[in-house]
Parts: C-alpha cells; structure tokens; sequence
C-alpha cells in the first residue's frame, strides 16, 4: 500500500429543516448568521416567540461555527454540492469517504440522505455523479461499482438487500487492510443510478420504522449504504495504480433522549439500543478529541461505532451532516445535536488513497497481465473478426464485379448477335469480295486471252463490253468498302457498359484492363466467328457447280468457241453467236451476284441452297454443230433460271423454319413523294396470297389516317388470330391520306403490263399490286412498318433535308429469304419494286441488260447495301 496519509478534519455540515406547519407558532430557536455561523437561542428571539408550557427555561446564547451551514431555504443540491460532493470526489479518486446524517427524530436526516421522488437526496445525486464518472473514463479505466445496504437494529445488523441472511452471520471484522468488513452481506454490481434506486427502495422497504410520536415515519434503525469502487486502467500501463474505495452513506436513528419520545416497552428497548449505539458514537468522538496519544478509543461499545471505526479514526474523509430543527420544541436535542458537532469537528482522520502499485502485489500485477492478455485476445479476436469481415466484404465485391463483367460482356456478346444483318453483312461482305476477286481474276484472263484474237475485229466491240463488264466488277469491289459498323457497335456498347461497370463498389483500375481484355477475348471470337462464316459462305459459293464450275470453266471453253465463231464464213452468224453467248455469262454472273445479294440465309449459315439437279457439262466440242450452239445458248438460258431455283429452294427453308421469314429490312424513302411496291403473286402454290394488314386497335374506314404498322401476311387466320389488332385492308378502296399519314391504296387497275392510274407501278402478269405511298408533307419523324410475308419490321424513314429530295435509299438486309426480291428502281415513278422472281417470265427483263443494271447499281440515288 502506498500511504501517503494525509491529516484531515471530519467535515461538519448543519442543516436546518423548515418548520413545520404544526411548528409555526413555537419560538425559533436557531438563528443563522451566515452559511457557517449559527447562533443557538439567540436572545432577540425571546420576545418574539414567548416560551410556552413546561419548556420555560431560561435560555442561554450560544455562536457555533461549522463548516457548512444550511439554513431552512437550502435545496438538496445545495447540501450535496457544498457539503458532499468533495467526498464523493474523495470516493473515486480512491480514498474511503463517509457520509452521515445525524440528529434528532423528525430532522431530516433521511430527507437529506434518501430525499424523495420529487426532490431526490444524496443518494441519488452522489450515484449520479459516480455513474457519470464511470461512463467519461469507461475508455481508460475499468471501473466496477457494487453496492451494499445494511441497517444496525437493536444492535443486530440487518441485510437490508437480502432480508433472509441470518443477522448472526453478518458479523464485523476488521481485515488486514484495515477495513471493516461484514461478513455474508450481499453485494450487488449496478451499472446505473435506476439500479442503485430501485435497491434502495427495495432496501427501504426492509427498513424497521416505526411510529413515534415526534416522526410518523421514524427511523429506528441506523441505515448504511456502502458503494464499493475498484478502478483499474484499461491501457497496458501497468505502473498506473488501481484503487479501491469505499463511499459509506449513513442514516443515523433520532438522537432524541429516550424520554423525548414517550416510548415504552419495545420502542424504549429501541430507543435505549440508538441511544446506545449513538452515545458510544459520542464517546468515540469525545476520545477522538482528546489530544492524549495512544488513549483508547472504544469503537467495540456499539456494532455502530466498530462499522464507523476507519471513517472516524481512520483512513476516510468524513462528513457529517447534522440535521437540526428550528422550533423551540427540538431545543434539547438540538442543543446537543449542535455541541456533538462542535466536537466533531475537531476529530483528526488520517486519510489514505487506497492505492495499489504493481511492486506491491505481484498477484495483482499477474491479475493486470492476464486482465491485459484476456483483452489483447478480446481485441485481436474482434480485429480477426473485423478483417475477416473486410476480407469477405472484399471477396463479395470482387465475385460481383466479376460477375458483372461477365454479365456484361454477354449482354455486349447478346447485343450484337441481334444486329445479325450487321453481322451477317460483314460476313456477306468479305465472302462476296473473294468471289468477286475470283471473277475478276477469271475476265481479266479471259481478257487477256482475247488479246491473242485481237485480229479479229467483229469482236473488238465485244471486247470492250467485256472490259466494260470488268469495270463493273471492279467497282462493285471498290463499293464493298470495309464495314464498320458492328465494330461502332461494340464500341458505342462497351463504352455504355463500362460506364456503368465503373459505378461498382470496389470498381478498380485493374478491373478495367480486365473487362478490355475480356472485351477483346468477345471481339476476337466474334472475327473469327465472322471470318469462319464467311469462309463457309465462300466455299459453298465457289463450290456450287452452278457458279464457279461454270464460272471457272467457261473462260476457256468460251475463248475456245470464240475461236471456231470467229472462223466461221459468215460473220454475221459469228458475232451474233459471240454475242448471245457473251450476254448470256454476264447476265448469268449478274444474275447470280444479284441472287447472292438478295437469298442469302440468315447469319452464319448463309449458303445458298440448290434443289436443282446436279447438271452435266456438256464441254465437247464439234464444229458446225448446231445444237451444240443451241445447247450454249440454252446453257446461258439455264443459268438465267438458277436464280428462280435458288428463291424457290429458300422460300421452302423459310416455311419449314419460320424464323427465316422474320426478316428485318430497312426502306427509307426522302420526304419526295414515292411509292413501295409489293408484288403480289397470285398463280404459286408455294405459299399463300399475301395480304396487307394494319396494325390498329380500331378496324381502319376509308379516309382513316394511319400512323402505323402494317403487315402482309400469307395466312389470314394465322395472323388474325395472333394478332387481334391487325386489319385486313385489302377492301378498303382507298384509304386516304393526310398530310402527316400514309395513303394506301388498294391498284384494282391490274391490267398486265400496264401502269396504276398514278404511273408508279409497272405491273406484271398475275401480279396484284399495292402502292404504298408516302404524303407530301411527312413529318420527319413518321415512320411506318410495312411487312410482307418475307419483310417485316421494315421501316420508312425520312432522310435529312440535305439529301436529295429525288433519292431513294434501300437497305434491305443480308438476311432477306424473301422470294420478294428487288428487282428494279423506276426512275420516273421512282419506285422500288419487287418481285417474286419464282415466276420464270422476267429472265432478268426487269433491267434489259447489264448496262441498264449497272446503269441503275451505280445510281448515287440507288444505294443497295447488302
Ligand atoms: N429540509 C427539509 N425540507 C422540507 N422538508 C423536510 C426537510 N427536512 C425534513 N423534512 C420533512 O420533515 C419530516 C421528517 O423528516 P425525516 O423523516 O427526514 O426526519 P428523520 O430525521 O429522518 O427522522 P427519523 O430519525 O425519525 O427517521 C419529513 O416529512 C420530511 O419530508
């Protein structure tokens, strides 16, 4: 124990409680001259308050001096502030610290000590306190609060908190700290004043009280709460000292004379047991008085006196609160209640902090270890923990950021797959360049080799159609220019995503070379899926006996015919001869390119299918043989008729897979008055008549204007039945326009080969047309859907006013099966037509020949993107 004692007085309050109401008309007998003098019976007050009945004595004056003093006004707080709250300070920095009430019955000693609910009193207010120390230094010191609460009754100590414990087993004892303990008296740990007053009440409630006549609620007993404060640092400097204190709060019983009560039997048992007990309180304050060293101060006269011991004589600081009445009926006790004070006030008390070093006690230095090492495993546990839930929040963000690249890598990958027309493009584009390529490599040998019959000059005409035909394909080359657009797309797509990608909670910088990698791992797969396809796409189209065996073969077997013509007699029959068969090839490449322009199938798989017969060439050679002319001639004439195999072959893939039909393309007509046609075919068994629809919530009348989708559908009922909202308007007369609608109009003028009354259908045989057209005055945001069996979703749009007004454009898409091809752009109506080329009657009429085709493939307004 580290003593630095130091010498301290018991700290002597007076309290003065009001009069009572039955009090008012008795004399006052004190007279407060200032917060610390007090005069007793002062002699001005005899005239005012005449003394009555037996206690006509004559009074002398008296002048004490206290350390404190309260007058009748003072409020609880005032007592505690000014009177109590030093020990309580004293109690938490580690020095043992004693609170008593002493005094009369009937003088407030426990409305000071206990208070009530209105106007709590030290209890209350002192637990606050420590409660409020706790929680401030809670961070650095481990601070525990026990209480207990005993009353000494009849010289029997009582449990107050645990009323059960046999009074003979709380016995005193002093251990070797100097210390007064009891033995067997519960303890109990609180955390907070509730706890501490619902205690007390419950104690209070134990209390031995009874009536006497001078207290209705008299306190017989002496009530002792002791609160127990052990504080020890929470920081692993062990050199900082615990400490250990205990705060004693003592109600004293009345100290009014045995006589002064009226009390017999029990109550004057009880009253001679307090006045025991409080006369050897005096006593022990007498001989704390006296100066004589090492006399005997005889603390065992009374269970009070040995349970006050250390807070008397001892290592405490002590206050004493004396609680005194005013009126003149008191004036006994409270003289005495006033000269116990005085007396006490002149009680020396060593006072000690409780203070306990590690040198000293090594046991509690291994306690301070283990009490460090529990909370070192405590904090390391809730470290584990906390990194461990960092860690899992870590692995929770990078599985979701992962996830979402993936996620949207797919949904980029998904994305594009539904710009098939795009894709399929790029593919048709590259395989079409190596065939024309091929071609081209093909004619200009064929070129070549007629440089060697340069002398024959019938054919330098035919030559010249020949290099002409040449240039065809060398533009068509130069206009299949390298297609970006699925690249924009991927671009414009993972631009999007990664924006969004970077909004995640954890979103790094790593995470963005990650998701470029991943994104160029899907642009990788997607070229090689495009270069796969279009290889595919190549090798059916070079392997197709009815292009490139052809193709390859006639050069040769053509150069060769030119020669046996050419050495023919008759010049005339030569050049015709050469001719046809001329015309016949390059109808037939036209022919076919123009196939593969508008039948290939869908996506990947875009080969073109051949129902025909695997043909023999006949590549025998006989002069004058003229049937074997006949037979080139007819061959020319075969070839023509490919295209009509090759559309009947994928109008049957497109029945047998619907999806072939759900084709999209793109018609965008300029503000300029034009006309879609459609043609109809009415003679083919293959597939039902087509039909027009729209699609609107009401049936559509004549004049309606229409801003909507329409279809033409093969099968009526199919069609109805899904599709609730869709009208057939093939018996609308006419259906006119606005100036922001489109007009439909149904050509009844179906006369072959004639126009429509507005010239703007050619009309073919057993075709039946419709005009769709567009007004005047279409607003640039008017779009309208117009779907054939074989074209749906396709759309109009209306071109920026800097294009020309005369233009049209087409895009159709790669992935068109329709049987409805493209077949011709009339200038002067300029119309777009199209035709179900299963008919064997056009043989590639609808362009005349290969200049009027390549007159219209390179019109500027004429832009057929496949
Ligand atoms: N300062 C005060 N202000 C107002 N009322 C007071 C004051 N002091 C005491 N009283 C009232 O006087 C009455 C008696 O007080 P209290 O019970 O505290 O006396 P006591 O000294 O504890 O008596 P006992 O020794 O018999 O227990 C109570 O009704 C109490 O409310």
């Amino acid at each position: 124990m580290n003593s630095i004692a130091k010498e301290a007085s018991i700290s002597v309050a007076v309290r003065i409680r009001p009069l009572t109401p039955d009090e008012s008309t008795l004399r006052k007998i004190v007279d407060v001259v200032d917060d610390r003098m007090l005069v007793f019976d002062p002699h001005s007050s005899s005239s005012e308050n005449p003394r009555i009945g037996r206690h006509n004595k004559r009074h002398k004056e008296h002048k004490f001096i206290f350390d404190r003093l309260f007058d009748e006004d003072s409020s609880q707080s005032d007592i505690y502030e000014n009177a109590t709250k030093p020990s309580i300070d004293a109690a938490l920095q580690g020095y043992n610290s004693t609170i008593f009430a002493y005094g009369a019955t009937g003088c407030g000693k426990t409305f000071t000590i206990s208070g009530t609910p209105e106007s709590p009193g030290i209890i209350f207010l002192a637990l606050k306190d420590i409660f409020d120390y706790v929680s401030q230094n809670s961070n650095e010191r481990e601070i525990s609060i026990q209480i207990s609460y005993l009353e000494i009754y009849n010289e029997n100590i009582i449990d107050l908190l645990n009323i059960e414990t046999n009074t003979k087993k709380l016995t005193l004892l002093e251990n070797e700290n100097s210390e007064i303990i009891v033995n067997n008296l519960s303890k109990y740990n609180v955390s907070n004043v509730e706890d501490v007053m619902d205690l007390i009440i419950r104690g209070n409630y134990n209390r031995t009280v009874s009536p006497t006549e001078a207290n209705l609620t008299s306190s017989r007993s002496h009530a002792v709460l002791q609160v127990y404060i052990s504080q020890s640092p929470i920081l692993n400097d062990v050199m900082e000292n615990s400490t250990k204190s205990v705060l004693s709060i003592i109600d004293l019983a009345g100290s009014e004379r045995a006589s002064a009560t009226k009390n017999t039997g029990l109550r004057l048992h009880e009253g001679a047991n307090i006045n025991k007990s409080l006369l050897a309180l005096g006593n022990c304050i007498n001989a704390l008085c006296d100066n004589r060293k090492n006399h005997h101060i005889p603390y065992r006269n009374s269970k009070l006196t040995r349970l006050l011991k250390f807070s008397l004589g001892g290592n405490c600081k002590t206050v004493m609160i004396v609680c005194i009445s005013p009126s003149y009926r008191h004036y006994d006790e409270t003289l005495n209640a006033l000269k116990f004070a005085n007396r006490a006030k002149e009680i020396k008390t060593k006072v000690v902090r409780n203070k306990t070093t590690v040198m000293k006690h090594v046991g509690s230095y291994m306690k301070i270890i283990s009490d460090q090492k529990r909370k070192i495993y405590e904090l390391e546990t809730l470290m584990d923990v906390s990194v461990k839930r960092e860690m899992n929040t870590f692995n929770e963000q990078r599985k979701n950021i992962y996830s979402q690249i993936d996620i949207m890598i797919e949904r980029i990958g998904k994305n594009l797959n539904n710009y098939q027309n795009v894709q399929s493009y790029q593919i048709f584009n590259i395989a079409k360049r190596k065939l024309l390529l091929v071609y081209l490599k093909q004619f200009t040998d064929f070129s070549d080799t007629l440089v060697e019959l340069e002398d024959y000059n019938q054919l330098s005409i035919l030559k010249e159609y020949l290099l002409k035909f040449i240039n065809y394909l060398k533009n068509s080359l130069l206009s299949l220019n390298q297609n970006t657009k699925l690249n924009d797309l991927l671009v414009e797509y993972s631009e999007s995503f990664h924006k969004r990608l970077r909004e995640i909670d954890g979103w790094s910088e790593s995470d963005d070379v990650l998701y470029l990698k991943q994104l160029d791992l899907l642009k990788t797969k997607m070229e090689f899926h495009i270069g796969e396809e279009s290889s595919i796409l190549f090798d059916s189209w070079f392997n197709d006996n009815n292009i490139s065996i052809d193709m390859g073969i006639m050069p040769k077997t053509f150069a060769q015919y030119l020669v046996i013509f050419s050495s023919l007699d008759n010049l005339d029959t030569a050049r015709v001869k050469c001719e046809a068969l001329i015309n016949g090839l390059i109808n037939n490449i036209i022919q076919q390119m123009e196939a593969i322009d508008l039948t290939n199938t869908n996506g990947g798989n875009m080969k073109i299918l051949n129902n025909s017969k695997k043909r023999t060439h006949n590549t025998k050679i006989t002069e004058n043989d003229d049937e074997e002319q006949n037979s080139f001639i007819r061959q020319g004439n075969r070839i023509n008729s490919i295209n009509n195999k090759l559309m009947r072959v994928n109008l049957e893939s497109s029945k047998e897979d619907e999806s072939l039909s759900e084709i999209e393309s793109s018609l965008i007509l300029d503000s300029n008055k034009g006309v879609l046609t459609i043609s109809k075919n009415m003679t083919t068994n293959n597939y039902s008549n087509p039909s027009l629809f729209l699609n609107s919530e009401s049936t559509p009348q004549k004049n309606d204007v229409f801003n909507g989708d329409f279809d033409i559908s093969p099968n009526i009922s199919k069609i109805s039945k899904e599709y609730p909202n869709r009208h057939d308007i093939s018996t609308i007369q006419e259906w006119e326009e606005s100036n922001s609608s489109i007009v439909i109009r149904k050509d009844e003028n179906n006369d072959n080969g004639t126009t429509n009354e507005n010239n703007k259908i050619k009309n073919n045989d057993n075709n039946m047309n419709w005009n769709i057209e567009l007004p005047e005055k279409m607003s640039p945001s008017t779009s309208f859907s117009p779907t054939s069996l074989h074209f749906r979703r396709s759309r109009f749009r209306r071109l920026s006013n800097d294009q020309k007004l005369t233009s049209k454009k087409l895009i159709a898409s790669p992935k068109i099966t329709s049987p409805h091809r493209l077949v011709g752009f009339d200038s002067k109506s300029n119309n777009l037509q199209f035709q179900d080329p299963i008919q064997d009657n056009h043989n590639g009429n609808e362009y005349g020949n290969a200049d009027e085709f390549a007159d219209v493939m390179e019109r500027d307004d004429v832009d057929i993107e496949l």
